[in-house]
């Protein structure tokens, strides 16, 4: 694990932001760090960077505890935290050229990014007259340019048109194919992390309510088959004893892994022969949109 937390807990005075979060970012992962807006991802990111200090719990990066490596782990780490540090009287260049100079970073790095973030052509530009998403990048050039192994990005495509969120998409994916990095990302949207993330922690109210891969997240989004009948604890027995997978059952609600609408036909023909009155038998999926929204709901 890249980054692995412990029941991280923090605390505003007697507000408690991030409550026991134990993160496991793997080696060479995207992973996308979701959450409605005062979840608490900000809070978080700034325990990891160590710009804060947790109530509780401990952070592990490359295997270190942050508190007693703070140097050797953050001269590994690039980061884009809120607004990036840019100069806006500076060129995007000039700007690099000054972060290189305090990093001892070799200059040929300048060059290397400028032309990693698609900023050669406006190189020579002030960055005040940067669009947003031109000022994004050059941000994230700023983050790489000591050649981080692990980079944290708070809301990168925050405010940015859909083009500026495509570009920052395919120059995170790059950076983790071609280069093996490892990307930390977060953001309030979910179709904007699954087109990119290959793990997921969704946050709410401060407590992690899912962890896992894209493919797990999206199994809870597989189909499945809604009966909704008389006795749903004694049908659910006689389908299990059936062979048939059973989900959750609800009072009055059975959910079965959906596999073909002959095997939902089966499932009807069982229940009525055995004298359980079906009210309704249907397939049902939750798309992964409105799954995100129950769960980050329900908690
Ligand atoms: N400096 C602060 N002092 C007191 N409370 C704060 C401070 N910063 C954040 N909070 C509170 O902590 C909670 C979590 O905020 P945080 O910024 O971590 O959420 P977030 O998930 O990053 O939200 P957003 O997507 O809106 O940036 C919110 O209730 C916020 O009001």
């Amino acid at each position: 694990m890249v980054i692995s937390t412990n029941q991280l807990s923090f605390n505003y005075g007697d507000q408690q932001v991030v409550k026991s979060i134990s993160l496991q970012v793997p080696q060479g992962s995207i992973y996308g760090f979701l959450g409605p807006n005062g979840a608490g991802k900000t809070t978080t990111i700034k325990l990891l960077l160590n710009l804060l200090h947790p109530q509780n719990g401990t952070v592990q990066i490359f295997e270190k505890d942050l508190q007693s490596n703070r140097i050797e782990i953050l001269s590994q780490t690039g980061s884009l935290i809120e607004q990036p540090a840019i100069y806006n009287h500076l060129t995007g260049k000039e700007n690099l050229c000054n972060r290189a100079m305090l990093l001892q970073v070799a200059v040929s790095r300048i060059d290397e990014m400028l032309e990693l973030v698609q900023l050669k052509q406006a190189a020579n530009k002030k960055a005040g007259q940067y669009s947003l998403g031109m000022k994004q990048r050059l941000g994230i050039a700023l983050a790489l340019l000591s050649d981080p192994k692990l980079i944290i990005l708070d809301e990168p495509t925050n405010g940015l048109d859909p083009n500026g969120i495509i570009e920052i998409r395919r120059l995170l994916m790059k950076l983790v194919h071609e280069q093996g990095k490892t990307v930390f990302v977060s953001s309030h949207l979910l179709a904007e992390i699954e087109r990119m993330a290959t793990h997921v922690g969704i946050i709410n109210h401060g407590s992690m309510v899912f962890q896992g891969s894209i493919e797990e997240l999206q199994a809870l989004s597989k189909p499945l088959i809604h009966i909704e009948l008389n006795d749903s604890a004694d049908a659910a027995n006689l389908l299990n004893r059936e062979g048939f997978t059973v989900g959750d059952v609800q009072e009055g609600n059975i959910f079965v892994p959906y596999t073909s609408k002959e095997e939902m036909g089966k499932i009807n023909t069982l229940l009525n022969q055995n004298g359980y009155t079906v009210y309704a038998i249907g397939k049902v999926q939750k798309d992964l949109e409105n799954l995100f929204l129950s769960i980050t709901q329900n908690t």
